[in-house]
């Protein structure tokens, strides 16, 4: 297809070189499309404006480019979120379905504001289960319809061992009818999790799946990449980057997020819930924001009350003479002090609310 490029993956800490093979493959998997190196896409990258910007070039008006993170159940959408913002804005757990709403979170490079939405996680119709999952799904389509770009991000490393129709349909379904009026944003395909696909020694079976994927959907771009550890996340901003059109920005300069201080110990609080506790919780457990004060040292005391809807559950979630929630309370905390930049005193309770 004219104009598209495969974006390979490159591991960090290895010689380009090893992978240079693998990298051809992924090129003959797409034979139209010219390979791009990961770094030296065509689009306005970091360098290219950090040395604009020494030597003098006016500054360009704002631009702006809205992305939705779409994806199934853990395939790494806040992952991948967290990791192109360069911050903690959504709650990360090998839990499924811990994104509830759609986060926000945005980068800047230069003059241009690019803005994520890490979506909950999608399903087909058929696997939707209650009210609740379908609001989800349903807000998740909404917020991509709403955007400029669509990635849709799978679990590389799960479709290739155990090949997933619910992901090849639901790929099939974006140019279709994932809700009414649909209209599908330009999309990306981002092939996540290829750390693990590299472990197995099965990198190149990541070739077939590109092919089988993009002939289910005319993805304008692929990108391989592991958003746990940020390998090919740099490629796939300043591509981001360069897809952003003249346009106001939405967030206040120098913000990544427009969550208050309030609601990201809320995220942080029920990812760390999440995470200790994943296959022993119910989804029906909420985070209450009680009280914060702020003390002359820098610091601040932040009260939050978990709400579980049975006695057993709090008893979980307490753990033995406090435990559980002991750990949960200084994991949080030490994340916290270091999103926020100030130390947090975090007092948690548990409560019960059926
Ligand atoms: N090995 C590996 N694990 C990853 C990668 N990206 C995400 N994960 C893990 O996959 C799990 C799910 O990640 P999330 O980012 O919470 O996935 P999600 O798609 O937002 O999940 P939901 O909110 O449930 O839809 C977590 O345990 C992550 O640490 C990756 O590149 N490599």
């Amino acid at each position: 297809m004219p104009g598209q490029q495969l974006q390979h993956w490159r591991h960090r800490t290895e010689p380009w070189e090893r992978f240079q093979s693998w990298g051809w493959s992924l090129c003959l998997c797409c034979t139209a499309a010219p390979l791009a190196v990961a770094g030296l896409y065509g689009g306005p990258g970091r360098a290219a404006q950090g040395e604009a910007q020494q030597q003098g070039v006016p500054e360009e008006g704002p631009r702006l480019l809205q992305v939705a993170v779409v994806g199934v159940p853990n395939a790494g959408k806040s992952t991948l979120t967290n990791a192109l913002v360069g911050q903690k804005v959504s709650a990360v757990s090998s839990k499924t379905n811990t994104t509830f709403v759609p986060t926000l979170g945005a980068f800047t490079e230069g003059p241009t504001q690019v803005v994520l939405y890490d979506t909950p996680g999608v399903v087909g119709k058929r696997q939707i289960r209650g009210l609740d999952h379908e609001q989800r799904v349903r807000s998740a389509w909404g917020t991509a319809a709403d955007c400029d770009e669509l990635l849709f991000i799978i679990d590389a490393h799960r479709q290739v061992v155990w090949p997933d129709t619910r992901v090849t349909t639901l790929i099939q379904q974006l140019s279709t009818d994932p809700m009414p009026d649909w209209q599908c944003p330009p999309a990306t395909l981002v092939l996540n999790k290829v750390d693990l696909l590299m472990k197995d020694g099965r990198a190149q079976e990541l070739a077939p799946l590109c092919d089988q994927l993009r002939s289910l959907h005319p993805f304008g771009h692929v990108f391989a990449i592991s958003a746990l550890r940020r390998d090919g996340i740099d490629a796939l901003r300043d591509y981001l980057v360069s897809r952003a059109t003249p346009g106001e920005w939405t967030i206040e300069a120098g913000k990544k997020t427009e969550q208050t201080p309030q609601e990201t110990v809320t995220e942080v609080v029920r990812e760390k819930v999440f995470r200790r506790l994943h296959e022993e919780l119910p989804y029906n457990i909420g985070i209450q924001h009680e009280s914060w004060r702020n003390f002359a040292d820098g610091s601040a005391r932040v009260e939050q009350t978990i709400v579980v809807p049975t006695d057993q559950v709090r008893r979980i979630v307490v753990g033995k003479h406090g435990a559980v929630i002991g750990q949960i309370g200084k994991s949080a905390r030490l994340e916290l002090t270091d999103i926020l930049k100030q130390p947090i005193h975090l007092i948690l309770n548990v409560k019960v609310r059926r």
